[in-house]
């Protein structure tokens, strides 16, 4: 199939070489930064997204830029009917207006906080987890992330999902708090999530769930950014089959491999 990457920096790069790899074409880049050359595919790099003639052969565009930029870059590919793959973070309190974007334009869009395999099994097992721990109030939950030093938004979409995932199987808990807590302890109802970003780490999350007698810990942790790439990548593929039009997420993907 035929991939538009949109974002040409660690994400895109290392979805540009699985692609590849996988046996598709790139037919263009858009990131400002590298505008005007080519990238190791030898797909032209535009400083934004390209227009629909320049679109007119690609199946899916992959999206992974910036906070400030993704909703301009989801509306500009809906406006263009180009299938979209977004894995940015930080800027999902728009969603709701982009997924209305999308429907009005007859396109479609794929969102994940996290496109591995792996962390959208272990947010199945997460949920599980919090269902299964609910009628005991003396095991407490809390989620803790570490991020590379040039992540720049703080929680992780990962975490915001797991903290979503939590309180829908957990009743007793019924608000995230993401902030320090510097002047007060968190309430029984409160499910506390906390965040690091140090040196180079690709991205590791844990569930806590904490009694006086003993602590239980499910933790994914990445150890590169391929299986964020891959599932990216395994997502277009999806949404290029796909002949529905609208509104997916990762969860999509995973129902048609697991059947459920
Ligand atoms: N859902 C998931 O599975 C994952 C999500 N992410 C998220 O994806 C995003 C990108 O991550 P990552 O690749 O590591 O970040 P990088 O900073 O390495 O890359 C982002 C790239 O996007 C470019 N960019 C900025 N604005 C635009 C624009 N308007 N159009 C096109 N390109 C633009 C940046 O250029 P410049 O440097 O000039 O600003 C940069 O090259 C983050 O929000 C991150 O949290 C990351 C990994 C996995
Ligand atoms: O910025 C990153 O690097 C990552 N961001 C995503 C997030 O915010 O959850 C996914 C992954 O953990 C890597």
């Amino acid at each position: 199939m035929n991939i538009a990457i949109i974002g040409y920096g660690k994400m895109g790069k290392m979805i540009e070489s699985i692609a590849l790899a996988r046996g598709h074409s790139i037919t263009a880049i858009a990131d400002p930064f590298a505008a005007g050359g080519t990238g190791s595919s030898g797909a032209p790099i535009y400083g934004d997204i390209p227009g629909i003639a320049e679109l007119a052969d690609t199946d899916a565009a992959i999206e992974f830029t910036s906070p400030d930029t993704a909703f301009a870059n989801v509306t500009a590919l809906a406006e263009r009917k180009v299938p979209a793959v977004v894995g940015t973070t930080g800027w999902l309190d728009r969603l709701g207006e982009a997924e209305e974007i999308v429907r009005k334009n007859g396109s479609s869009l794929l969102w994940a906080s996290n496109f591995s395999l792996g962390v959208n099994l272990f947010y199945r097992i997460a949920a599980f987890a919090a269902q299964i721990m609910n009628p005991f109030p003396e095991y407490d939950g809390g989620i803790f992330e570490a991020h590379h030093n040039k992540k720049v938004d703080s929680p992780s979409g990962t975490a915001k999902t797991l903290a979503e995932l939590v309180l829908s199987s957990m009743t007793r808990k019924t608000k995230a708090v993401y902030e320090a807590l510097e002047h007060r302890a968190p309430a029984p109802e409160e499910l506390h999530v906390g965040s690091l970003r140090v040196g180079s780490v690709p991205g590791t999350h844990t569930l806590i769930f904490d009694s006086p007698a003993d602590t239980i810990e499910i933790t994914h942790t990445a150890r590169n950014r391929e299986g964020l790439a891959s599932g990216a990548v395994q997502a277009a593929e999806w949404l290029a089959r796909e002949t529905r039009r609208g509104i997916f997420t990762m969860d999509d993907v995973l129902e048609e491999i697991i059947g459920a």
